[in-house]
């Protein structure tokens, strides 16, 4: 069964929209975890437009033991500021996971995986130095991307299907399609011995039918929708949702 991993990105929003302390995002990690969340994300980014390097450091430390926690990153992005660089987040924190995510500053929000013909040569080093540290390493990957096996030869653990082509055929009524395509890439992926994860844009309104045809998933991480949905449902009882969501999807 899927393990939900619980992205407090917006929670970070909402507090730096103010620039105070509130609301915390140890507080929301800390009900998600009481309600039954198996994991923790957040993505820093070098504008630190949400998540901060010291939010990272207080979440491991309330995370460690308890649940997984996974950042997510671009690897290549460089130290900018008090932003350290994901590889030397990771040396800090040590997270359960590191998920290598390709997205630029000028990005709104990630919308595309690596392009491993591009990508693995610079990847490879930053892999073994990031599994040096003992960190499970995923990489985010579009269904579809060709060559999915490169991502086990060059030393991921797993990868993270990108699902938002998915949400936006879902949202449209019509997303068999992706399904299937997610389907076959998670299916490569995992004859590559790599352990299939998914997330962005996922949903109480579309989790369901993307676990039932995508089979083997291992985590979902899930953060605007479900923050969004806690606004007026409460996050505790939202993050009951989605788990009785992944345990119907069996
Ligand atoms: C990698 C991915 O799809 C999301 O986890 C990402 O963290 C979303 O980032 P924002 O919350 O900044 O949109
Ligand atoms: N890796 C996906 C994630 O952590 C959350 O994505 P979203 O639910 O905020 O789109």
């Amino acid at each position: 069964m899927a393990t939900l991993s619980v992205n407090v990105n917006k929670i970070a929003v909402l507090r730096n929209s103010r620039g105070g302390d509130e609301p915390r995002v140890t507080a929301a990690a800390e009900a998600a975890l009481r309600a039954g969340a198996g994991g923790i994300t957040v993505h820093p980014r070098p504008d630190q437009r949400h998540i901060r390097p010291q939010d990272v450091r207080d979440l491991a430390a309330l995370v460690a033991g308890r649940a997984e926690f996974n950042i997510e990153g671009n690897p290549f992005a460089p130290a900018r500021g008090d932003y350290p660089g994901l590889l030397a987040l990771v040396r800090e924190t040590r997270p359960q996971q590191v998920t290598l995510v390709p997205d630029g500053d000028g990005q709104i929000t990630s919308d595309h995986g690596f392009d491993l013909d591009r990508d693995a040569g610079r990847l490879a080093p930053l892999v073994a130095a990031l599994k040096a540290t003992g960190t499970r390493v995923s990489l985010f990957m579009d269904a579809g991307a060709p060559g999915i096996a490169r991502a086990a030869e060059l030393g991921a653990d797993r990868i993270e299907l990108y699902t938002g082509p998915y949400a936006q055929a879902h949202a449209a009524g019509d997303s068999a399609a992706a399904v299937a395509l997610c389907r076959e890439t998670a299916t490569e992926a995992q004859a590559a011995g790599l352990g299939v994860n998914a997330g962005h844009d996922l949903s109480q309104a579309n989790l369901a039918d993307f676990l039932r045809g995508v089979p083997g998933v291992l985590e979902v991480s899930i953060g605007h929708a479900l923050v969004g949905e806690a606004l007026y449902a409460g996050l505790e009882p939202t993050v009951r949702a989605y788990l009785a969501i992944i345990a119907s999807a069996r």
